[in-house]
């Protein structure tokens, strides 16, 4: 699975996001490192703190089929933006923890703009489980 198949995953899930506020829809596709692919869109509400993000929803997707941090290999996100997307930061954290500090991002937009980076380099000096355990 290349980095432009992948991104063509995420594409098709963003048709099916859920987004009469923003009318900006998000697309993620998750590959797992047994070659399944779990797919996310942003999913809104009018109460609009309750809107979940396209690359949340994939993560979560995964977990609730049996998945587990270790078990992913790349995640790509598409929305239509000028340069590649930029993931929020609450999903950052979420990309961090579950997705691991080397996971492969694969960040683009309808133009076919790409950019790979990784989990970690997306939110550097971040909070992690370690910190809590400190006494
Ligand atoms: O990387 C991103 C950025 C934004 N959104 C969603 C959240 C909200 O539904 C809409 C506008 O912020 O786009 C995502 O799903 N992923
Ligand atoms: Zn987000």
């Amino acid at each position: 699975m290349n980095n432009d198949q992948l991104i063509a995953e995420a594409a098709a899930a963003r048709l099916k996001a859920y987004t009469p506020y923003s009318n900006f829809k998000v697309g993620a596709a998750l590959l797992c490192n047994d070659g399944r692919i779990f797919h996310g869109c942003n999913v809104e509400n009018a109460s609009y703190g309750l809107c979940n993000c396209a690359e949340r929803t994939a993560f979560f997707s995964a977990f609730a089929h049996g998945y587990q941090p270790g078990d992913f290999d790349k995640l790509a996100v598409i929305g239509d933006t000028d340069g590649p997307i930029a993931p929020c930061g609450a999903c950052r954290q979420v990309i961090l923890e579950l997705g691991g500090n080397e996971l492969p991002v694969v960040l683009s937009n309808l133009k076919g703009d790409i950019v790979e980076t990784t989990a970690s380099a997306q939110l550097p000096n971040a909070f992690g489980g370690a910190d809590l355990k400190k006494k």
